[in-house]
């Protein structure tokens, strides 16, 4: 019997397994498909190489706003096969790493449970005291329009791998994975058309915000908010999608490829945890606690995006390597959710949200003030033709410590790391103002939040 068993060789299941066999070398870790993450093979890495390409394009374009007339084109073939060399380098870095893990560690298949403490692979068994779940997730689509779309209706599973980018394509949902994508295209020359069921882009929840992304973003993008279609077709290697427009007119809209970014589901259905208890059927309702990750009562753990609120590469990392210690110390276990939480969008503005958003602190009725930024006006932003967006600080009303910050601003990514260690270090308002801020800076733009939230508290 072995100490633990790991399902899932993606980040939180490399990282759980580099922890564990620092303490034990009684461990399997087992995998279904290649072992080179989710995050590297069609996650955070090919899209973020095929974001930075299509704002380097986008920049040089839009270079009038600095005093400059750059004439430039796009060959997408080019871009797509750039996008893959840095994959494959990413991947193989993976790969290597996975490679020297001792073969006896290492089964590849796809498990599923037999009872709680024997896992099935390849029609061969394995036991084990503990389990860490890291089996992720998958994009969602619907099967009939894939039924009849066939190689035309795509997800990210696919769309690194098009040998050169579309003329036309349609997008279904305008959540992250949706705006990200679409506007990169869109910046790479594609005719972009985003279909999305609400009114809501990305990942804001302050009202502020999001009306301002929806204002920004919709003046670039074709966003038909609160509207998918009703019908898709396959007309020779093209899609017809039919529609109602803003009139409620029928439409009908010719495209290349359908691209479904509608939400992911947990392959922890593959697993069949309903033979380790019948009350385990129903995987969206399944008794896992949120902090400690534990399935029931049981020595199981889920870690990563199998069965969490936060699907982020760095909190798959994270629960993998903590779980070990609650695997191999059962039944002493601990709470793993323990990381300030940190998300961002990489659209441009890019998106953040640090800490408690305004949703939630609106939902447990905090007493807060918010501090408010434009980056309109603000002088660095202005300089660097990047003045667009703003960023809300909440502070709270009794303690004056930063509980929380969303951003819609360039650059995001730098100001929330910020904001998201001071928060963990609970520093309060004046501290943040007793910093140095450097002259011209966007840091600068902080400031101004924070001295907007000290007014409304010291009037
Ligand atoms: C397009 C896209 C962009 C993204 N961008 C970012 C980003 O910029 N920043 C960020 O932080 N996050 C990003 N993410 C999210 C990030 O990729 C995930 O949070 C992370 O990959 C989750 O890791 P995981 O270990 O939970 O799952 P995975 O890496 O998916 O690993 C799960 C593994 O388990 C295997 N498996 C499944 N079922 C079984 C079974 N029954 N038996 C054996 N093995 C099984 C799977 O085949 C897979 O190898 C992005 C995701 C996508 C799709
Ligand atoms: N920068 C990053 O960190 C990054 C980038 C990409 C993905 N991710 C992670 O991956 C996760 C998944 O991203 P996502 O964009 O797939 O999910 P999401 O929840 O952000 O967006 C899903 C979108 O699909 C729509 N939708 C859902 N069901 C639908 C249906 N039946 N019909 C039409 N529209 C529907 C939603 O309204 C929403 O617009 C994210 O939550 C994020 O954590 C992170």
């Amino acid at each position: 019997m072995y100490d633990l068993i790991i399902i899932g060789a993606g980040t939180a299941g490399i990282n759980a397994y580099k922890q564990a066999v620092r303490d034990t070398q009684n461990i399997l870790i087992i995998n279904d498909g290649p072992w080179d993450t989710t995050c590297a093979r069609v996650g955070c890495m090919p899209s973020k190489v095929l974001i930075s390409t299509a704002n380097r394009l986008h920049d040089a374009k839009t270079a009038n706003a600095v005093g400059l007339d750059i004439e430039l084109n796009a060959d997408t073939s080019k871009v797509m096969s750039h996008v893959r060399q840095l994959r494959d380098r990413f991947t193989a870095a993976t790969l290597k790493d996975v490679e020297n893990w001792p073969a006896k560690h290492k089964v590849s298949g796809k498990a599923h449970f037999v009872d709680a403490n024997t896992i099935e692979v390849n029609g061969q068994s394995y036991q084990a005291r503990s389990f860490i779940l890291a089996v992720g997730s998958t994009p969602n689509y619907d099967q009939q329009w894939k039924k009849q779309l066939g190689d035309r209706l795509i997800t990210t599973d696919q769309i690194f791998e098009l040998p050169q980018l579309p003329e036309r394509i349609a997008v279904i949902g305008s959540g992250v994975i949706a705006i990200e994508l679409a506007q990169a295209l869109h910046r790479l020359g594609v005719q972009v058309s985003i279909f999305a069921r609400s009114k809501k882009v990305g990942s804001l929840s302050s009202p502020q915000l999001q009306g301002l992304a929806q204002h920004i973003l919709t003046k670039e993008l074709d966003i038909r908010f609160e509207t998918l279609p009703y019908q898709v077709q396959r007309k020779d290697q093209q899609v017809q999608l039919s529609f109602k427009d803003a009139q409620n007119k029928p439409q009908d809209l010719l495209v290349d490829y359908l691209l479904v970014a509608t939400g992911r589901h947990s392959l922890l259905e593959s697993l069949k945890l309903y033979q380790i208890d019948s009350r385990f059927k129903d995987i969206k309702d399944l008794p896992i606690d949120s902090k400690t990750k534990q399935l029931g009562q049981l020595p199981i753990f889920v870690a990563g995006d199998a069965y969490t609120n936060t699907p982020i590469q760095h909190e798959a990392a994270h629960e993998g390597k903590k779980l070990v210690d609650n695997c191999l110390n059962y039944p002493q276990i601990q709470a793993v959710k323990t990381l300030t939480p940190l998300a961002i969008v990489f659209c441009s503005p890019e998106m953040a949200s640090v800490g408690r958003n305004y949703q939630q602190l609106k939902q447990d009725k905090t007493d807060f003030v918010t501090g408010f930024v434009s980056f309109e006006k603000q002088g660095r932003a202005l300089v660097l033709g990047k003045n667009q967006g703003a960023v809300e600080i909440y502070v709270d009303r009794q303690s004056e410590k930063i509980l929380g910050a969303e951003l819609f601003v360039h650059q995001a990514e730098h100001f929330a790391h910020l904001l998201n260690w001071m928060i963990t270090e609970q520093v309060t308002l004046t501290d943040c103002l007793d910093k140095p801020f450097y002259h011209p800076t966007m840091e600068e733009g902080l400031r101004t939040a924070l001295k907007h939230a000290r007014h409304q508290l010291h009037p």
